[in-house]
């Protein structure tokens, strides 16, 4: 069974429709990327997928997660699927964080969460004990300091690393990464990008991972959709779609990607 099932997807405000009659499906434990210039779609996708869509935008169509259906979907139910089924990487980790919460409690709230909805109650210290553990697998040093720090007090890197922290807090089937390392610098990029594949790997998760960065794609990813303005316009398996681009835009997608590549000398 389908871990995810989208059909027919299609996102617009007013009379814009800013993504069109979008299927695609991801299986328990596949990882699928979604590619496409910037504007074609790929984040109001994800949002569609989680029901955090902006107000004024509607969706329509068929977005089953986990068997349950997403659109038209109530808070509280969507609420239930977001802390179990999928979580959410953004590019930009302070998006995700409360600048006025300590870190390790912001990893404390979904871990509670998720005990309570598999019917167990974590408090003191147990929910410590499993806050360090969640710092120490997203590899960060001296767990019990950065659990006491705040946000501002760490580096964009380290902050990455919260938010991956308490995306697994939730235990989720799906993670969904969208552009996860553009705000960092590309050493930084380079070890987040190892950590999340290190992680969906070990804890058998699904990935749906937005990237313009076709190279980290291609490693990354089992199959992938390339979106142009909101429309799928080619799916495959990774290796086949670079190797073989059946349309011009992939070619171009691809080429451009080659391009950057040689102007930096192919050091990447
Ligand atoms: N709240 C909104 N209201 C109206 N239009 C929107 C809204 N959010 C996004 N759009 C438009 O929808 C289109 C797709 O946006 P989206 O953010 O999904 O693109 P993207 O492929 O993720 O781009 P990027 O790679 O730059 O993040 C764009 O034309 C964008 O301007």
């Amino acid at each position: 069974m389908s871990l995810l099932r989208v059909e027919s997807l299609s996102v617009q405000t007013g009379d814009t429709v800013l993504v069109s009659n979008l299927s695609f499906s991801l299986a328990p434990g596949e990882r699928l990327g979604l590619i496409g210039e910037s504007g074609s779609g790929k984040s109001l996708t994800a949002l569609a997928m989680t029901g955090l869509l902006p107000r004024q935008l509607d969706a329509s169509g068929s977005v089953l997660l986990a068997g349950e259906e997403v659109i038209g979907g109530s808070d509280r139910q969507l609420n239930t699927l977001r802390g179990k089924a999928v979580a959410m990487v953004f590019q930009e980790p302070l998006t995700a964080l409360d600048p006025l919460m300590r870190v390790g409690k912001q990893i404390a709230e979904p871990a509670a969460r998720r005990a309570k909805r598999d019917g167990t109650s974590i408090m003191g210290g147990a929910l410590d004990a499993i806050v360090v553990d969640l710092l120490l697998e997203v590899a960060l040093p001296d767990p019990q300091r950065i659990a006491l720090a705040y946000p501002h007090e760490l580096s964009g890197g380290q902050r990455q690393r919260v938010a991956i922290a308490m995306a697994l807090a939730c235990k989720p089937d799906l993670l969904i990464a969208d552009e996860p390392t553009t705000a960092l610098d590309v050493t930084t990029q380079a070890e987040i990008l190892g950590l999340l594949d290190g992680l969906v790997r070990k804890r058998d998760m699904a990935l749906l991972f937005i990237s313009h960065d076709l190279p980290v794609v291609a490693n990354t990813v089992e199959r992938v959709v390339v979106l142009r303005r909101g429309e799928a316009v080619e799916t495959g398996l990774v290796t086949n779609v670079f190797a073989q681009p059946r349309h011009d835009y992939t070619r171009s997608l691809l080429q451009a990607a080659r391009s950057f590549d040689d102007a930096l000398g192919g050091k990447r």
